[in-house]
């Protein structure tokens, strides 16, 4: 179970509360306006924003204090997540070895990942030769090889269409299945947040809610998240 416990995560003037905890497998949506927090609540989720008051915590363990390697955490963020510079399979390799000091075994890793993600054989390639949707589905390679049990998503297909943005998010729910790891996306559009997520967050007015089911919440939704949804 990952559980925010009395959680204050501030940046400079702004301040989010969140105090509540899921079953580990969940999928949740996050929504809201802009500026409300979402992506604040997955930093200090990830390591990057140390919380000002409370304490996170998985499987009862806590990791508040950890680094953002240490924790049992993956993130996958809007912006380009690849390395321009390095071929494919080395950036997935990342995923493994940041040294990139890869041995057979690795490398079989990778050609694997790779497939998983529909792209066997593409690894000797540089990411400016593939697609914007070949790109994501190379940073989701190198998030599937890091094995974390809590997945982050922070808008990551928002520049992709949406014949691609709905397989994308259908890769991801299929490997998150298989996986059991428990997953946060933030997004803008309703839509996603049905498609892929049973349970939502609403970060608005300071406060990261507690998940509560996506499909009531949408159909009959509370009269800030109205003006929000539009
Ligand atoms: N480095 C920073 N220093 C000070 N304030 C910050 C910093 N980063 C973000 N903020 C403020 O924190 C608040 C929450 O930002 P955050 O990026 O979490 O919102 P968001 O809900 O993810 O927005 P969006 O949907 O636009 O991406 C905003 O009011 C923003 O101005």
């Amino acid at each position: 179970m990952l559980a925010l416990d009395g959680v204050r995560l501030t940046q400079g003037t702004f301040a989010l509360a969140a105090d509540w905890a899921v079953e580990p497998g969940a999928r949740l949506a996050v929504i809201g306006p802009s500026g409300a927090g979402k992506s604040t609540l997955l930093m200090g989720i990830a390591g990057f924003i140390d919380p000002a008051e409370g304490r996170i915590t998985w499987e009862g363990r806590d990791i508040t204090g950890l680094a953002p390697g240490a924790r049992p955490v993956s993130v996958l963020f809007q912006e380009e997540n690849l390395f321009g510079h390095l071929s494919v399979a080395r950036n997935v390799g990342l995923g493994l070895r940041p040294d990139l000091r890869l041995d057979a075994g690795d490398k079989a890793r990778v050609e694997a990942a790779l497939a998983r993600v529909g792209l066997p054989g593409m690894g000797m390639r540089l990411p400016g030769e593939l697609s914007g949707g070949q790109r994501s589905r190379v940073a989701l390679a190198r998030v599937l090889l890091r094995q974390r049990p809590v997945l982050l998503l922070d808008e990551p297909f928002a520049a992709l269409g949406p014949a691609l943005k709905r397989e994308m998010l259908a890769l991801v729910g299929e490997i998150a299945d298989e996986s059991g790891a428990t997953v946060l996306m933030v997004t803008h559009d309703p839509q996603d947040a049905r498609a892929f997520a049973g349970q939502t967050v609403v970060v608005a007015e300071g406060r990261a809610a507690a998940p509560v089911a996506t499909g009531p919440l949408l159909d009959d939704p509370p009269d800030g998240l109205r003006d929000y949804l539009g």
